[in-house]
């Protein structure tokens, strides 16, 4: 196949580009389209030779789109209308706007893409959004696939649950079948008996989508068969909790945290230790991680910043055990509590290792003038680039 031209709207620091390189598929990015102007930066630091479009995708005129003749849109539209802590603003939130405008512009084009793929949070897939997405890629004669899926399911030890999209031009060669489920796997794989793309002329009018039960742990605390669920061992973990966490940790599909760290971090350690404050104010909703284990939560852009459901942290002395510390902590002084937390050795991962968790090469990396909290900014908004990867081969292949 010769190189798709491929356009990447909301390109933000290139998760998409990177995931593309690393599919294999031959391509060219013709445009990559962002207004945020650090992720321009980084992304112009990374992708010298991309033509980079420092404005709004409502700005640009369908003329302008015909004229970059494209095979292959990648998008990852803003989250912050679907997230499920949000207000859920979706269609009537101003930052839907650019998105609903790629729908209007999509049946306009002169020639239609032959592959479009979307990334968004969990929460899209009940939105007006998703609806109408789906209402226009079955007017414009697309097959499609929806797919719900975290990292671990590529052997990353991080929870990164999305909504994915993928679809073709039925002018391309798939099965007929129909799947009007969204999958909590990789189409094709052995967990699932759907096949890859849901045909249009064969398919009902979108509707509300089925999920069944969630395949990211994290999101997974239903539980309610056992009557000691609730019950708090230590660090306001409930059993439940510690069980699901234990699970994880024994997947050896996936591989373990220190794989993804910095060999020369201690050099530098001083800079990503927790501070004494933070440690006294916010131990016990610290989501902790040790090397050996096989998960971490997803980092999000508050990473470094806020301490509540931003990431997690890492446990760097082993020989202390965290049932040690939390067990009694609530008898201790300030300073005789400080000194047990302490015993942890806690520190944040790195901006590096954020990006190895989410799938980033080696190659990538920051321009000097970059801060460390704009680093976990925009990783936070970022992909799980070997997940999206994945799902570009199953697209085009
Ligand atoms: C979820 S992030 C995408 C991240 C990207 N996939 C990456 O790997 O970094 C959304 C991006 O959309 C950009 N954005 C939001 N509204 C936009 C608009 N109307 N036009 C162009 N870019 C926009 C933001 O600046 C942000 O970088």
């Amino acid at each position: 196949m010769s190189g798709l031209r491929v356009i990447e709207l909301y390109s933000g620091i290139g998760g998409m580009h990177y995931a593309l390189k690393d599919s294999g598929i031959p391509y060219q990015v013709v445009a990559a389209i962002d207004i945020n102007p650090t992720a321009n930066q980084i992304y112009k630091h990374n992708f010298p030779d991309t033509p980079l479009w420092n404005k709004t995708i409502e700005g640009i005129t369908l003329d302008d789109f015909n004229k970059l003749s494209f095979d292959m849109i990648l998008m990852s539209p803003p989250c912050q209308p679907f997230t499920r802590i949000g207000l859920q603003g979706d269609i009537a939130d101003p930052r839907t706007k650019s998105f609903l405008y790629i729908l209007d512009l999509l049946p306009r084009l002169c020639r239609r893409p032959r592959f479009i793929l979307l990334e968004n949070v969990k929460g899209f897939e009940t939105s007006s959004a998703r609806e109408r997405l789906v209402k226009t890629l079955m007017e414009c004669g697309y097959t499609y696939q929806e797919v719900m899926i975290s990292p671990t399911s590529v052997g990353i030890p991080n929870s990164r649950l999305r909504y994915y999209l993928i679809a073709k031009s039925s002018t391309e060669n798939f099965s007929t079948d129909t799947c009007s489920k969204i999958l909590e796997a990789f189409p094709h794989s052995a967990d699932n008996d759907c096949p890859a793309f849901l045909n249009p002329a064969e398919s009902n009018p979108p509707e509300e989508p089925t999920v069944s039960s969630p395949s990211d742990p994290d999101a997974c605390l239903t539980g309610e068969e056992d009557p000691q669920r609730d019950q708090v061992l230590y660090k306001l973990e409930t059993r439940m909790d510690a069980q699901r966490k234990m699970n994880q940790n024994k997947d050896v599909s996936v591989r373990q945290i220190q794989d993804f760290l910095e060999p020369q971090i201690e050099d530098n350690i001083e800079n990503y230790l927790l501070p004494p404050k933070t440690l006294l104010r916010y131990a016990l909703l610290l989501d902790i991680v040790q090397p050996t284990c096989r998960r971490s939560v997803c980092f999000t852009k508050g990473y470094g910043r806020y301490v509540e459901g931003t990431g997690s942290v890492l446990k760097c002395c082993m020989e202390t055990e965290m049932e040690s510390v939390f067990g009694g902590l609530d008898q201790y002084s300030e300073e005789e509590k400080l000194q047990q937390l302490l015993r942890l050795k806690l520190r944040y991962f790195t901006p590096r290792e954020v990006a190895n968790l989410m799938g980033f090469p080696q190659s990538f990396s920051f321009p000097e003038q970059i801060s460390t909290k704009q680093k976990y900014r925009v990783l936070g908004n970022s992909l799980n680039v070997m997940v999206v990867a994945r799902l570009l081969q199953l697209m085009v292949s």
